[in-house]
């Protein structure tokens, strides 16, 4: 399975590490920076992650910023993505389940690297159900894109 996966400056070192796990665990992965330390703006690296998502059906990213906050406030603005911050292991697989979303967002402040792993295990092993329910409000959210 291919994944790929981006942060800012404050996510940089949790990434390298969920790079390292994903990449033993036998993930094909694509990392669009940020490639150090140094301060860098989230939504960029958003942009770059979101943008690759969205062109490849089935592809997933994982995006980690302090916070997760402006991860998926910057993910969500970007067409075809469907973006959740999970910090429990619950709503990593249930947003994906139900919600079929496609970037989930860490926050390196927030969650140790053993709970990320946890998280993005949950997140990637998990299949969107496809109910008539939850098909339908997938949709209606692709339909508030349209809106503004
Ligand atoms: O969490 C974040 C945004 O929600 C970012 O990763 C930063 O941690 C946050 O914006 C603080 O920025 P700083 O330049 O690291 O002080």
């Amino acid at each position: 399975m291919q994944i790929v996966i981006g942060s800012d400056h404050a996510g940089f070192h949790l990434k390298q590490e969920l790079s390292s796990f994903l990449q033993q665990s036998g993930y094909q992965v694509e990392d669009v920076g940020s490639h150090d330390p140094a301060p860098v703006d989230f939504p960029d690296i958003a942009w770059a992650l979101c943008e690759k998502v969205r062109a490849t059906d089935g592809l997933r990213g994982i995006l980690v910023c302090g916070t997760g906050v402006g991860a998926v406030i910057a993910s969500n603005k970007v067409k075809g993505i469907r973006a959740a911050v999970c910090h429990d292991v619950h709503s990593a697989h249930q947003a994906v389940e139900h919600d079929d979303v496609n970037v989930m967002c860490i926050g390196a402040q927030i969650v140790g690297p053993w709970l990320a792993r946890d998280l993005i295990e949950a997140f990637l092993q998990a299949e969107f159900v496809e109910e008539d329910d939850f098909i339908r409000r997938v949709e209606k959210l692709s339909q508030l894109e349209q809106r503004n």
